[in-house]
């Protein structure tokens, strides 16, 4: 399977601190992976690495092309970046003075000519992506006029607007409703050709990827003296058995068959109660 994405012994250095250490991570086309681990652990730092907004302090980075072929992420210039990987931060201000379908009009800028103005085509593309988020009728609304999941939806229908095959998103189902957290991941995943996300709901990380990658600390380092790594990498129902989940996030869990749907949940507990 070729390969849209691939740190090779990737390190972070963030405010004089050592943040990520030796990370190497391949990600296929056509995956959704994952990225899942405590607070602070590192995963925004991890996403911002692959988009190319963030260099790391050592290792390298290298994207793919559609004949498998890699190459630097840093020599590729940052307008045909735009053009294969979409990037949507954890949390993004919507602009007061941008009208919504304005902000996700941002999104067609790596697709325009520099200096050009989209036409009807691309209004079309933006109303499309907003009906996708369920705002298409607020196309014309003042961003600030939008209530705090509603802004979310928007910054991430800006992302779906830049129509790549990769896409990068930052904690996605922050703000959201249940209802919309189910269906604007559903919504990412059929449209990305590869999708890599951070979430922090573990029972949603447990149904929605094919694969996933956590961050923290191997058992007998400090998280306040050691920068973090990849401790554990694979299908779903492995990386969050009962030990793992147990190791990486301190609580107790248990993986239970849906009695109606052919799928497993992951419930949650304190440590203690699992004994
Ligand atoms: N600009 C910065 N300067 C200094 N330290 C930073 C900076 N940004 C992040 N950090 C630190 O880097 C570490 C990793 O942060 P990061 O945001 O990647 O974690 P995260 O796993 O995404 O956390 P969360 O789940 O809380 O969003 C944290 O300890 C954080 O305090």
């Amino acid at each position: 399977m070729s390969l849209v994405l691939r740190l090779s012994g990737v390190s972070a250095r963030l405010g004089g601190r050592d943040i990520l250490h030796q990370v190497d991570l391949d990600v296929p086309a056509g995956r959704r992976l994952g990225i899942i681990g405590v607070n602070g652990a590192g995963k925004s730092t991890l996403l911002r690495i692959l988009a190319g907004v963030l260099q790391p302090s050592a290792g390298e980075v290298q994207i793919g092309d559609a004949s498998g072929q890699l190459q630097n992420l840093r020599r590729l210039p940052s307008r045909e970046r735009a053009r294969r990987i979409a990037f949507v931060p954890q949390e993004e201000v919507v602009a007061a003075e941008l009208l919504v379908g304005e902000m996700v009009a941002l999104g067609r800028v790596p697709r325009t000519r520099p200096w050009s103005r989209g036409g009807s085509a691309e209004r079309e593309i933006v109303r499309a992506a907003l009906d996708a988020v369920g705002l298409a009728d607020r196309i014309d609304v003042p961003g600030d006029q939008l209530s705090g999941g509603e802004k979310r939806r928007a910054v991430l229908a800006r992302g779906l607007a830049q129509d790549c095959p990769v896409m990068l998103l930052d904690e996605p189902t922050n703000h959201l409703d249940v209802a919309w957290q189910l269906r604007l991941l559903q919504v990412f995943a059929e449209r990305a050709q590869t999708l890599v996300a951070t979430v922090h709901d573990l029972d949603l990380a447990l149904r929605f990827f094919d694969e996933l990658a956590v961050i923290g600390w191997p058992a007998g380092l400090d998280p306040s003296t050691h920068p973090a790594r990849i401790v554990a990498l694979g299908p779903p129902t492995d990386v969050l058995s009962s030990r793992h989940v147990a190791a990486h996030f301190g609580v107790g869990s248990v993986q239970v068959p849906h009695p109606q749907l052919d799928q497993s949940h992951l419930l949650i507990h304190p440590r203690e109660e699992s004994r």
